[in-house]
């Protein structure tokens, strides 16, 4: 049996409801990945492999991106790290700021991150690439400048 006041809180969140806008251009999907910038791929591999256990990738160079990643298998979504590779990387100026490395980006898949990227670009959101580039999946990826996202650096990734 519920106590009452657990059985009441039930039936107020089981009844509230959730909106989509049936209207919008895209469509907001799955969280890809949460992406962590490292100082040190080799410590920062070790740690979730060897203390979390955790499934981790291969160190794969991205030279387009500036970054060579390590992902961590999660089942329903993955920790991408992140180290510089080359002298213009885009995640030097945040390592710069937060010496032991921190959270990064995340990742969110749209259903058409070509019609995604102009509609946030209508918004007032800033797009940091004029065109997508294909992404660590092979697919194509945006980033929106994370002041105009609260604070947050956003990955787009078409599914
Ligand atoms: C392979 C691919 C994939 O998964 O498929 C990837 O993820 S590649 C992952 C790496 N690629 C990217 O990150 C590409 C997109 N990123 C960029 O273009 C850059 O990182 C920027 C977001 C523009 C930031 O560049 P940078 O740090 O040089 O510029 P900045 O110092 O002028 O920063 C402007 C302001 O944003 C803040 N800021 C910088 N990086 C931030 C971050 N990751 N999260 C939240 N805020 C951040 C700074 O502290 C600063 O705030 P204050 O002014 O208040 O101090
Ligand atoms: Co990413």
């Amino acid at each position: 049996m519920f106590p009452r006041q657990s059985l009441h809180r039930f039936l107020q969140v089981s009844q509230r409801r959730s909106f989509v806008n049936a209207t919008a251009l895209f469509q907001l999907g799955i969280l890809n990945h949460v992406a962590i910038a490292t100082p040190n791929l080799e410590k920062a591999t070790a740690f979730y492999r060897d203390i979390l256990n955790g499934e981790c990738s291969e160190q794969i160079p991205l030279p387009e991106h500036g970054v060579t990643t390590v992902f961590v298998n999660l089942g329903n979504t993955k920790i991408e790290l992140l180290h510089p590779l080359g002298d213009k990387s885009p995640i030097a100026g945040f390592l710069a700021k937060n010496k032991e490395g921190g959270m990064h980006h995340v990742c969110i898949e749209v259903d058409n991150v070509y019609t995604a990227m102009a509609d946030v670009k209508a918004k007032g959101v800033r797009v940091l690439d004029k065109e997508p580039k294909i992404g660590a999946h092979g697919k194509p990826v945006v980033f929106l400048h994370p002041k105009d996202c609260g604070g947050v650096l956003v990955e787009l990734e078409q599914r």
